[in-house]
């Protein structure tokens, strides 16, 4: 005390030798004191306790003096009201402390605007639009999955035997957003890769197999487009303890789906939907669903079974994701209201054609003008493949009828085929046996037969959607197409609506299409004549 610089005993003289006895006993029991806190703390310590070394006891008791000094001041009604100079100390230091981290938060403000400023600047440059809530970065290269999301090196492996080597588009901000765990509705134009944009960060989720639980579901609007999706899955995850499986006829049959082992399935909504109702599937542990083509999911005919879906994945924490080149703005409700704290994403225009396809509209007059149209454009100049859409299963078999004789190698896909015959037909194509396939919208969306060099709409088609969905199986994947649209008397009212469509991704259109009436596009499915020349007999 005597030494204490307090202004307080400033001038006080302390008698010591008065007090010695008194000054003694203090100073013993102080030192009693230091070496019973050094021994209990000894024994807190337990076996590690190994002797200090001599200048850590030095520094040990320099603390606990300056830990004694500093709670030497008095404290009034909890207040300190004296401060000493190691107070003022302790207290410059705090403020250095406050100011230290106050730059900091600053610095990290000012980075975190600088990336938020680099990641606007490279999502426009990819025409990526996004909406949500801290919407992670976009990818800059494959690598990131390595560096950001410490992706396996197999599954990177995986990508580059398949000759993937940037991402695209919808890939560089999708795969991050779901990473991310967040929900995600999407629409990027036609052939742009959203397979993978909402494969791979499911095979990244998943870890490794699980007893009997099934963790992933894919819903595709078609047997064709669950098929090619599964092959495609199967593909990426290649050298993935991982086991996917394809709800088939034959599984929704035979399968006892209380022991199916199973981490992804991939479905129709209808066969899943019986399985739910039928077998009780157990869905309540899926982690990752997508709904792909989901604006095709969402219509009234597909809704009922896709609703009784979601509600059957009943995993609180589960991340729901939509797909689709074409997303209206009912889907867009629907997706908000299902889904929690999402991000949406959209690429280039929404419900936009592909802008690789060339697009053409070619009036004949009439239904015959249409077949003279066709078998005038493979006689000049058939480049195969190429994929003919007709409004429904009747006219896609008269045609094909017409064009057999024609000896083009011709074949015709539509919803009375078996599912064998049309997992051939689809085969036959892709394998260059077929050169020209006839079909009705059953193959319109999400197919992805590569190197279609044409479509032709031989019958107008029925929406905007079906047109931009119709004409994106060519020029996919940054390939060229292009697209031929044949139209009659009927179809001038709706012509001016493709118009806007080519128009709007960037082709040539005459300028008396454009002054056309608009009118809204309802099914548009006029009764034709037949296409058949044969005599009825
Ligand atoms: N990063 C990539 N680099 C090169 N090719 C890719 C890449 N990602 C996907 N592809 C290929 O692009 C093609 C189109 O991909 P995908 O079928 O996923 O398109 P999509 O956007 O789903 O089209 P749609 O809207 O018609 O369903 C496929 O052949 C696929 O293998």
């Amino acid at each position: 005390m005597a030494n204490d610089s307090s202004f307080l005993f400033a001038g006080i003289r302390f008698d010591r030798k008065k007090f010695g006895a008194d000054i003694a006993r203090f100073q013993k029991k102080d030192s009693d004191t230091d070496s019973a806190m050094i021994l209990s703390a000894a024994e807190d310590e337990g076996e590690k306790t190994i002797e200090p070394l001599e200048e850590e006891k030095v520094a040990a008791s320099t603390t606990k003096k300056r830990k004694r000094k500093g709670t030497s001041s008095e404290t009034v009604e909890g207040f300190n009201v004296f401060r000493s100079s190691t107070s003022v100390a302790q207290s410059n230091d705090e403020v250095r402390v406050i100011e230290e981290s106050v730059e900091l938060y600053n610095n990290n403000k000012k980075e975190q605007n600088k990336q938020l400023e680099r990641d606007a600047i490279f999502r426009k440059q990819h025409k990526i639009h996004v909406s949500g809530y801290n919407v992670p970065s976009p990818l800059q290269s494959f690598d990131e999955l390595k560096s950001r999301y410490n992706c396996p090196s197999y599954l990177l492996r995986n990508l580059k035997e398949l000759g993937f080597r940037e991402p695209t588009p919808i890939q560089r901000q999708a795969i991050p957003v779901l990473l991310q765990g967040r929900e995600c509705f999407a629409c990027a134009p036609t052939g742009s890769g959203k397979t993978l944009a909402f494969v791979w960060p499911m095979l990244m989720k998943l870890k490794d197999p699980e007893k009997g639980s099934i963790r992933a579901v894919i819903l595709c609007h078609t047997r064709e487009l669950s098929v090619q999706t599964y092959r495609e899955c199967k593909k990426l995850a290649k050298r993935k303890k991982i086991r996917i499986k394809l709800m088939t006829k034959n599984l929704l049959r035979n399968a006892d789906f209380s022991k199916f082992p199973c981490d992804v399935l991939i479905s129709t909504p209808l066969r899943l939907r019986l399985a739910i109702k039928r077998k009780k599937i157990d869905l309540s542990r899926v982690e990752y669903l997508v709904l792909d083509e989901s604006d095709k999911l969402f219509e009234p005919e597909l809704f009922k079974q896709i609703d009784s879906v979601i509600k059957a994945c009943s995993n609180p924490s589960i991340i729901r994701s939509l797909f689709s080149a074409t997303l209206p703005d009912f889907v867009e409700d629907r997706a908000r209201e299902l889904m929690h704290d999402a991000v949406r994403v959209i690429v280039g225009r929404k419900n936009m054609a592909s802008e690789t396809i060339k697009q053409n509209l070619v009036f004949t007059g009439s239904e015959e003008g249409k077949l003279l149209a066709i078998r005038q454009s493979f006689a000049e100049s058939l480049n195969p493949p190429v994929l003919v859409f007709l409004q429904s299963k009747e006219r896609a078999k008269e045609l094909c009828s017409e064009l057999a004789f024609d000896s083009i190698r011709v074949d015709v896909i539509h919803s009375d085929l078996s599912q064998a015959e049309r997992e051939n037909a689809v085969d036959n194509f892709r394998a260059g046996k077929t050169w020209v396939l006839i079909a009705t919208d059953v193959v319109a969306r999400g197919m992805d037969f590569k190197g279609v060099n044409c479509v032709i709409n031989y019958d107008f088609p029925d929406s905007a959607a079906a047109y931009v969905h119709r004409i994106g199986r060519s020029g996919r994947a940054g390939r060229t197409g292009e697209a031929i649209t044949f139209y009659t008397e009927d179809d001038i009212p709706f012509l001016r609506n493709v118009a806007n469509l080519m128009a709007a991704s960037g082709c040539e259109v005459p300028s008396y299409l454009m002054k056309l009436r608009k009118k809204k596009w309802k099914k548009h499915r006029p009764k034709r004549d037949s296409i058949s020349t044969k005599p009825d007999l």
